[in-house]
């Protein structure tokens, strides 16, 4: 239930050129619950793509689909042209999706150190990507470096966030999956946050599909935005389009 004039076909390229990801026509949810239906979405070479939606939309339940978390009931996921459908979660990691859950899902009792090196485990059984080096997380997050050695349940929120993002960079993804990566910051942090992901965005060169409350500050660093509401794709559109439009708030 895309709106008229915000659809793919509108760019230049045409709507399949240098796509990366493409979810296609998903229903996934939890056992006979239905939480998204026929969700369609796509993120191309380069881009940042957001995905906003009210508490409840299946905004998680779509990058868990993604990550081989939950299976899928009907349609495709396809990354790098290939079906992930029934890979699981350990072989979409391997094969370069890393997923940052809401919560941050970082070890509490292991130091900072010991975290990164999870991620860096993922990364030592693929071959064919450049290795993130834990040089490049403690440069990209200083605060981490200087307390590399104590435990990642001790530090704030805002620093276990920078741990678990740390993580999945390190397990060297071509992708990055983000929950809600500003939850629990001090709002002046928010935007560090989201300046510190496109940077990385940029650098390693990797796509982000990025789930936010921050609506705003999400738009601010994205290519695009996907809406969801009630599991289903209500509104998608380039980043500056939806920043303009006063019906978007209605959405939500
Ligand atoms: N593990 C689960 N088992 C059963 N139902 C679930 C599970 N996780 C989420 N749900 C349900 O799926 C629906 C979508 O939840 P989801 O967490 O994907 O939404 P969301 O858009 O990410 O919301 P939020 O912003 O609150 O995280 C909700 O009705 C929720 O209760």
């Amino acid at each position: 239930m895309t709106e008229a004039g915000t659809s793919l076909a509108s760019t230049p390229d045409g709507p399949s050129s240098n796509v990366v990801l493409e979810v296609q026509s998903v229903d996934a949810g939890y056992g006979a619950h239905t939480v998204l239906r026929d969700v369609s979405l796509d993120v191309r070479e380069g881009e940042i793509i957001s995905l906003l939606g009210h508490n409840g939309a299946g905004k998680s339940t779509l990058l868990r689909a993604i990550a081989g978390a939950i299976g899928v009931a009907k349609g495709d996921i396809r990354f790098r042209g290939e079906s992930q459908i029934g890979h699981g979660s350990a072989r979409v990691a391997q094969d370069g999706i890393a997923l940052v859950p809401q919560g941050r899902g970082i070890f509490p009792t292991l130091t900072i150190g010991e975290n990164l090196q999870l991620g860096a485990g993922v990364a030592r059984r693929v071959t064919d990507r450049p290795t993130v080096t834990q040089d490049f997380v403690l440069d990209l997050f200083p605060a981490l470096a200087r307390r590399l050695h104590e435990e990642a349940g001790t530090l704030s929120g805002g620093q276990q966030q920078m741990v678990a993002i740390g993580t999945a960079l390190m397990a060297s993804p071509r992708f990055l999956l983000l929950d809600e990566p500003s939850t629990g910051l001090a709002p002046v942090l928010v935007q560090t946050m989201l300046d510190q992901i496109q940077a990385v965005h940029r650098e390693l060169e990797i796509g982000v599909l990025i789930v936010e409350q921050n609506i705003h500050e999400a738009l601010r660093v994205s290519d695009r935005a996907y809406v969801l509401r009630l599991g289903e794709i209500v509104r998608e559109g380039p980043a500056a389009t939806l920043l303009d439009d006063p019906d978007i708030w209605g959405l939500f």
